[in-house]
């Protein structure tokens, strides 16, 4: 198969979707990469590496997607890319398509194989492509909150982990998935006092079994919520329902019951946020102020961090591109369940039943 790997053209986006490793793989498995010139380069991969495991080098992102039959990328296509996209390309990729319905559109209309990587999903409900990077952001989230909670960048002025003779920062964390698990473990690890939150019991009993005493667990209902937030500094979003869009937890009116200066980081923000005011920011302008409450909503929070990220997501996706490259989607997806489930849109038409409950169209798209 000829596959094709651009470079990332969202903002601040450094990671990309294969290393030299990955195509090493592929060309000795009898496949062609074409590789974007420079593609690799925010993650420490230039186009020598590349061409010395048999890449070839293009200079252009439409050279890339018109000679590929699948493309392996990272982040969900912007609207540059919108066109570049060509009928039944395979393109492999984080969609995201809950929160973006102009981009749901787009891959409806360009009649590709769109396969994303957040909902492949294993036997015991994991998400084997999405977990590496919650793991990356729930622990950024910490070091991002803690920074935005310094006075000069309008925070409440908190150090955390306290001093000696002081009581350290309290950290609400809403979901104990991997984003929450991973944000507890490194605030904790700061000394803050560390509240978490999940309706899933197995979840609270999991993390109540390896956390330290201050890190305490409990159900997440309206009522435990809009206590907490009156008395926590840092409030982290990481809930899922996968696929689909996530719940508003915090609504615009429980602001004014934060003391001002509180920092919310909503890692959700990629699945809509599940805060009634987050709106999706960038690295380069990664917040905003509304209510005196900093809210910091990056949607690509491992983009910042690619040397990690890149190696973290890539170690996953790769044993998955080789079946889509060796057998086709079509069989691949027969003999592997995990990745069928990563099928959202194919030729014209949505096969993840969550993307069409996001956007009320009923089911002319299904
Ligand atoms: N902004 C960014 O750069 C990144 C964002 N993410 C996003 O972070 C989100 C979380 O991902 P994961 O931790 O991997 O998901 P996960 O599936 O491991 O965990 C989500 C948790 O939310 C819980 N939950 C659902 N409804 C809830 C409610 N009403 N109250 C409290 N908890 C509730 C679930 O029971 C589950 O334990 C996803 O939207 C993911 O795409 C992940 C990586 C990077
Ligand atoms: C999962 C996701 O949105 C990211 O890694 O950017
Ligand atoms: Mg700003």
């Amino acid at each position: 198969m000829k596959i094709g790997v651009p470079k990332e053209i969202k903002n601040n986006e450094n990671r990309v979707g294969m290393t030299p490793a990955g195509v090493f793989e592929l060309v000795n498995q009898g496949h062609t990469v074409y590789v974007q010139s420079t593609a690799g380069e925010g993650s420490g991969f230039f186009n020598a590496v590349y061409q010395e495991v048999g890449a070839i080098i293009l200079e252009t992102i439409e050279e890339v997607y018109q000679s590929s039959e699948m493309i392996v990328k990272v982040k969900e296509p912007i609207q540059e890319e919108y066109a570049l996209i060509q009928p039944n390309q395979i393109v492999f990729t984080y969609f995201h398509f809950a929160s973006s319905e102009a981009l749901t559109l787009a891959m409806i209309n360009s009649n590709a194989i769109c396969i994303a990587y957040e909902t492949v999903e294993d036997e015991d409900g994991t998400l084997p492509l999405l977990t590496p990077m919650s793991e990356v952001a729930g622990r950024m989230a910490i070091q991002q909150g803690a920074k935005y909670l310094e006075k000069p960048i309008k925070g409440r002025g908190i150090l955390l982990g306290g001093v000696p003779g002081v009581t350290p920062g309290k950290v609400l964390i809403l979901g104990a998935g991997v984003v929450g698990v991973q944000a507890a473990k490194m605030a904790a690890g700061l000394g803050a006092h560390v509240t978490i939150m999940d309706v899933n019991m197995k979840r609270l009993r999991y993390v109540n079994d390896i956390m330290p005493s201050h890190v305490v667990t409990e159900y997440s209902s309206v009522y435990n919520i809009k206590k907490h937030i009156q008395t926590h500094d840092l409030i982290i979003g990481g809930v899922l329902l996968k696929g689909g869009k996530a719940p508003k937890l915090i609504t615009r009116d429980m602001l004014k019951d934060m003391r001002p200066g509180t920092v919310l980081v909503d890692v959700a923000v990629d699945q809509g946020g599940c805060m009634e005011t987050t709106k999706a920011t960038t690295h380069e302008d990664p917040t905003y102020i509304i209510d005196d409450i900093v809210h910091y909503c990056v949607a690509n929070m491992p983009g910042a961090v690619p040397y990690t990220s890149t190696l973290a997501l890539t170690n996953v996706t790769l044993p998955y591109v080789l079946k889509l490259a060796n057998k086709g989607w079509e069989k691949a997806c027969i003999e592997d369940k995990s990745l069928a489930m990563g099928l959202n849109i194919v030729s014209g038409k949505i096969v993840y039943s969550e993307i069409t409950e996001a956007f009320e169209w009923g089911l002319q798209y299904a």
